[in-house]
Formats: structure tokens, sequence, C-alpha cells
């Protein structure tokens, strides 16, 4: 009998693609990457990969052609409803926000009434200003939104925002934050029991991947009268580990914490005598 094996989509090309590749290859998925191919199979995993554009995505998905995508969770929002969610993948993150001349005076969604509005997630745009009581005429346009208003094409956009330039660049102000986006794991409501199973591994070990990427192993000295206040300020896996030092009355700290929580207590570590910190990556994370 054929052995089953896992669908999995990525984009094509564009803003995705480099990490989409880089979560599978830490997550022990190596695919032979020739850049023109549009299907290749991973060495040692059963899956196979296609490479799409993003938008075709959860149509894909909705006929079960494939099993899972990588894709921004704006997309998902803008035409993929019934397309199960799966873990968000911490890169990509954006909003999709409306955004005005920077000439106009704001002063809430009520001054978006009767206007014209361009952009490329019609969907989105209706269903955000339908709730908030809003009728805009929307014009439907696939890039380079943020030129419209300028052009005499629209008076309002809607479209993706990250760093803000481009809109800044376009003499354009952020109005309204519709949603905030990363890229996510998106799963066909079709998918069959057996792939279940290797989806199953593939977000076991994907998991692993992005709580070793948030977290750090920390080791530092301490002198022994100040372990009980160290320790306090290290909320670890389970709790720390602690080895006496080769030097009388100081101990050897080690354990995992959160990146960003080493940032806020590094002051405090330091004023209760910590010294010889080493913060060190980790590779996987299994908990
Ligand atoms: N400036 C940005 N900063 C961060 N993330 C972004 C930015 N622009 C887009 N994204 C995210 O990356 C995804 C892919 O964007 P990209 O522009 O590469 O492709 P696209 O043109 O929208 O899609 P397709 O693959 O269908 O051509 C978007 O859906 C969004 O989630
Ligand atoms: O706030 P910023 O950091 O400027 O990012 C926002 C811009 O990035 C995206 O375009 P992209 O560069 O992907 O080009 P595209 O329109 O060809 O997809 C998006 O459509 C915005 O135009
Ligand atoms: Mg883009």
């Amino acid at each position: 009998m054929k052995k089953e094996k896992l669908r999995i989509a990525i984009q094509k090309s564009g803003r995705l693609n480099e990490d989409s590749l880089k979560i599978l290859k830490d997550a022990g998925v190596s695919i032979d990457n020739g850049k023109e191919q549009l299907k290749a199979s991973a060495r040692n995993f059963p899956v196979d990969v296609l490479y799409l554009r993003n938008g075709d995505i959860p149509q894909y998905l909705r006929d079960g052609v494939v099993d899972v995508a990588i894709l921004g969770e704006n997309v998902l929002v803008e035409k993929g409803k019934d397309i199960i969610r799966g873990e968000k993948l911490g890169f990509s993150k954006c909003r999709v926000s409306l955004a005005v001349p920077k000439s106009m005076k704001y002063n809430g969604i009520q001054d978006l009434e009767g206007k014209k509005i361009a952009t490329s997630y019609p969907n989105t745009v209706k269903e955000y200003l339908t709730k908030k009581g809003i009728t805009a005429d929307l014009h439907i346009i696939n890039g380079s939104v943020e030129i419209a208003p300028n052009i005499g094409l629209a008076d309002a956009i809607c479209d993706i925002v990250s760093s803000g330039s481009t809109l800044f660049k376009n003499n354009l102000k952020e109005a309204e934050v519709m949603l905030k986006s990363e890229a996510i794991l998106a799963i066909s409501p079709k998918i069959s029991e057996e792939r279940q199973q290797i989806l199953d591994q593939l977000q076991f070990r994907i998991k692993s991947v992005l709580n070793a990427r948030t977290s750090k192993y920390i080791l530092l000295n301490a002198p022994n009268d100040k372990l009980d206040d160290i320790i306090r300020l290290l909320p670890g896996m389970r709790s720390p580990t602690v080895l006496p030092l080769a030097e009388e009355g100081w101990s050897s700290i080690h354990t995992v914490i959160n990146e960003e929580r080493f940032w806020e207590v590094i002051d405090e570590l330091k004023q209760q005598g910590a010294e010889g910190l080493l913060v060190v990556p980790i590779e996987k994370m299994v908990l």
C-alpha cells in the first residue's frame, strides 16, 4: 500500500516563503528546494510541499487538495472563515488598517460614511464597517492600494501596515486598526484521519521549535545568602538547578526563562549580587 503523505502548502514567493521554509527545517523537515519547482518532497518526513500563491491557499484547503498551509491570518479572516486555525507562528506580524490622507481631519469611523475606500480586503472591510453601522463604497484593487487616494481613486484605503513607512510615503495616516495578523498554520476541514496523525507529529515539532525560540537557557553565579531572592525572580520550567561552586559560599543557578522576562529582571538579578550571567539559545524545547 502507498504510504500516506501530508500535503503542506507554503507561499511560492513573497514575505512568508523564507520563514515558512525555516520553521519546517527547524522542525526537522528537510526539503530539496529547487526554486523553480512547484512541488517538493521532504527527505525525512512524510510530507509533500506545494508552493502556491497565498491568496489561493484557502480554496485549496477548503477543497481538501491541500491538508495544511502556512499563511497570513489576515487571509483567513478575508476568505477562510471555514478553515481550521492551528498554531500562530510568530512571524510576518502586521495589522490590517484603514488609512486616510494626512490632510483629512479624522474624528472617527463615522467620517468614512459614504466614502470611497480602495482595498484588496473587501470582506474584512465590509464586516468591520457593518459592525460599526457605516456604509461605504468599496473599490477592489489587487496591489499598490496606498496610491489610490493620491490619484483620486478613493478617499481612504484599507491595507496591511507594518512599519507604517508605505503609508508615510504616500501621505496617509492610520485611522483604524481592524485586525492584527501573523503567520499561522491553517488546516483543511477535509483532512483525513491518517494525514491528521502526520499533522499531529508536525504540530508537536513546531510547538517545540516555537517554545525554544522564545526561551533562553540562563546560567549565573550567586552568593548563597541571596539564592532565595534570586530564585524568586526566575520562574523556570520546574525549578532552577542549583549547584555549588568550588568557591565556598557561592552557587551556580541554571534555568530556562522567557527572553522578555529575562530583560525585565536583569537589573534586579545584578542588584541581588548575581554575577557571570550566560544566556544561551535553545535548539528545541519539549514540554
Ligand atoms: N509589510 C508587511 N509586514 C509584515 N507582514 C506582512 C507585510 N505585508 C504582508 N505581510 C503578511 O505576509 C503575507 C504575504 O504577503 P505578500 O505581500 O508576500 O503576499 P501577497 O501578495 O499578499 O500574497 P500572494 O502570495 O497571494 O501573492 C500577508 O498575507 C500578510 O499576512
Ligand atoms: O507598513 P510597511 O512596513 O510599509 O508595510 C506595508 C506594506 O507592505 C505590504 O506590501 P508589500 O511590500 O508586500 O508589496 P506588495 O504590495 O507587492 O505585496 C503591504 O501591502 C503594504 O503596502
Ligand atoms: Mg504584499
